[in-house]
């Protein structure tokens, strides 16, 4: 009887043998289906991060979050840190970054989060640990492939037990015994896919019905909480609304796209395998949602005094970003308050929205976040 054992009893190198190998094994495989998560389940997240000075600086340069307090300690002082912290969403990323491979990383889209506070400022350094808690689970009604899984996931540090951060997450989770194909082929991977870009639409612009909106659109002077408090004053006074796009935009290249997500862990095969990709709706690997929102955000922070990160709540992913799209943010102001924070701050809540350059939304989500007086 042959021994499969023997080092030279099967070539592994002979192509047509080695073919035959793989079409005959089975493939261990990684994630989680749907099936696997029941409400109230809580999961431990090994194998933590540890935050890092370097990764931290290239959260923020790629991303274009060029804020100096984040790594110059004179500056970090004088916004009343200790020492220079993590940036607020690298440390997100990276808490969310380690949940993947529990939770998504057998596929499915990242659909949205919501209720995020930071609890305590992160330095790095710091050693994450985290936990998420199944807050629901349902099946997708318009995709029987897949279900919808919602979690809670705390980030804390691991030293001390504090709590850092907290969120809610929903995601499209595949079924283990899918009916049909994925069912989710989208207008705009069809456009691209014929090499027309454009988009089927069974109403031309002209006969689509006309949204209500507001006739003027009010931009303020600067960045201070002053600026934005006058602006929605002036604008409520005019039946008008405090909204505004940002210049810069950045385009998604192999290092945002792959390298970014690949730094916190995130085993999603959408950010950094292009073979299994190019079977899926995308055609391509996809930006990870934290990424994304991180570039539309920097745009904003880049024209506003931003002191503190304080929350986001209803943060949606409207649809994929791929090689080569780049990322412009638009910014709606909702509400200033001026009793919240210290008295050199006020609160401001936005709307942000990040748009590909064939202005089509991907990302919004709201914001608040303490602002610089004057
Ligand atoms: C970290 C990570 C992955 C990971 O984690 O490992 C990532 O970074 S990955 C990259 C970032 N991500 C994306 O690139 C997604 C972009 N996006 C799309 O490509 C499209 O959005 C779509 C194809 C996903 C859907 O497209 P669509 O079919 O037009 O979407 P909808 O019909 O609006 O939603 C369908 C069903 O999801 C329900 N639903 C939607 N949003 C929410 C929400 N926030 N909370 C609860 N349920 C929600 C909806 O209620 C409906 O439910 P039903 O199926 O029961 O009707």
């Amino acid at each position: 009887m042959t021994d499969w054992s023997a080092p030279d009893a099967i070539d592994c190198a002979d192509e047509q043998v080695f073919q035959t190998l793989l079409d005959r094994v089975e493939t261990r495989e990684k994630g989680n289906y749907f099936e696997y998560f029941a409400e109230g389940d809580e999961i431990h997240h090994d194998p933590g991060l540890r935050l890092s000075q370097h990764g931290n600086e290239e959260w923020m340069g790629q991303t274009l979050n060029h804020d100096p307090a984040y790594w110059r300690p004179d500056d970090a002082r004088e916004r009343g840190f200790d020492e220079p912290p993590a940036h607020p969403d690298y440390l997100l990323a990276c808490v969310m970054g380690i949940t993947v491979e529990d939770l998504s990383e057998k596929g499915g889209y990242f659909l949205g989060r919501t209720d995020v506070t930071f609890h305590r400022t992160a330095y790095p350094g710091t050693e994450l640990d985290v936990t998420s808690t199944v807050v629901d689970t349902r099946t997708s009604s318009s995709r029987p492939d897949y279900g919808i899984v919602t979690w809670e996931s705390v980030g804390r540090d691991r030293e001390t037990g504090e709590e850092l951060v907290a969120y809610e997450r929903t995601n499209m989770i595949p079924r283990r015994e899918p009916v049909a194909s994925d069912g989710g082929e989208r207008q705009r991977s069809a456009a691209r896919a014929d090499g027309s870009g454009a988009v089927a639409d069974e109403s031309s612009p002209s006969e689509a019905a006309t949204p209500d909106l507001p006739s003027t659109l009010v931009a303020p002077e600067g960045g201070t909480f002053e600026d934005f408090r006058v602006a929605l004053e002036r604008a409520r006074d005019n039946g008008a609304a405090v909204a505004y796009r940002h210049e810069r935009g950045r385009t998604m290249d192999e290092r945002l796209v792959a390298g970014l997500p690949l730094a916190t862990l995130n085993t999603a095969r959408q950010h950094h395998n292009r073979d299994v990709m190019a079977d899926s709706p995308s055609g391509d690997i996809v930006a990870y949602g934290d990424v994304t929102r991180s570039i539309a955000l920097a745009h904003a922070r880049s024209d506003e005094a931003t002191f503190r990160e304080r929350r986001f709540e209803n943060e949606r992913f409207h649809d994929f970003v791929t090689l080569g799209d780049t990322i412009y943010g638009f910014s709606r102001v909702l509400d200033c308050d001026g009793e919240a924070g210290p008295d050199h701050t006020g609160a401001v809540t936005f709307e942000h929205v990040a748009f590909n350059q064939d202005s089509t939304p991907v990302y919004s989500g709201r914001r608040t976040a303490l602002i610089t007086r004057q």
